[in-house]
């Protein structure tokens, strides 16, 4: 099986919400750098505003500015992390339970709010370099204007066409774990470009860190072996892989 990646339409989520949602995550980023701070990640966190934390020495760096949040489950959210403004951000859709109401008992979702500066030298920098996803599922609403994502199928960069009212569904690291390998996270990544800016809103869908995340039993066979560990708090191992350049989900594979 191929990656596993694919423009949904027929969502039924409003279109006028989602550029609503694209509007919001512009404005963000057009505030003053002073403003934005307010909601600076803080030491060993991930989430809040700002790039990458910087762990190692010669880590490859994105051109990208970006805000992080969990979004799931509710309790758990750190609001003093959620911009004020604009004012309709915290009153977003976001925070409807459309995407995650049949995902078990504590699902996780967090948001990025991506940022790609227009960049002098797109050939020297990438605004999100090759990874794929530690979720299960994200859902990826790009910008409707500038195109930059590309997927990496059959060792080719495949560039992904704007489609203003798709969402993006992709399979991420998990989903390819619970599925032994019939669901493949395919790796992607952002390019920039020298005149133009770029956003995107990615939704990163997952279950809760303290559930047992490995190949479901019912699909493994004589011709379908267990790929993969089963492991809890699966983010975690993927943060520490992910900044060294290494593919996560390599630490979880059993052969
Ligand atoms: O900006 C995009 O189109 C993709 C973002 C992405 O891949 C991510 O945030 O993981
Ligand atoms: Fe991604």
């Amino acid at each position: 099986m191929g990656s596993s990646f694919s423009n949904v339409i027929n969502h039924g989520i409003e279109c006028d919400l989602l550029d609503e949602l694209r509007e919001n995550t512009r404005q963000f980023f057009k505030l003053p750098v002073e403003e934005k701070q307010n909601y600076a990640r803080g030491p060993n966190e991930i989430e809040g505003y700002g790039n990458d934390m910087v762990l190692y020495q010669n880590q490859t760096l994105d051109w990208t500015d970006r805000i992080y949040l969990l979004v799931h489950p509710e309790d758990n959210r750190k609001l003093h992390y959620w911009p004020r403004n604009p004012k309709s951000f915290r009153a977003l859709g976001l925070s409807e339970d459309s995407f995650l109401n049949q995902y078990g008992d504590k699902p996780t979702m967090y948001t990025r709010f991506n940022f790609y500066p227009s960049c002098p030298k797109p050939d020297l920098v990438q605004g999100l370099k090759p990874h794929s996803d530690g979720s299960a599922i994200t859902i990826l609403l790009p910008d409707e204007e500038v195109e930059g994502l590309q997927f990496l199928i059959d060792d080719q960069w495949v560039r992904i066409r704007i489609n203003p009212h798709a969402l993006l569904v992709n399979v991420g690291n998990q989903m390819e774990m619970m599925s032994t390998g019939i669901l493949k996270s395919p790796i992607h990544r952002v390019t920039t470009n020298t005149d133009k800016e770029r956003i995107s809103v990615a939704m990163f869908c997952a279950p809760g860190t303290a559930e047992d995340v490995g190949p479901v039993e019912e699909l493994i066979n004589d011709t379908r072996p267990r790929l993969y560990k089963t492991v809890k708090d699966y983010p975690a191992i993927y943060f520490k892989y992910y900044q060294l350049g290494k593919r996560p989900i390599e630490a979880v594979k059993l052969y």
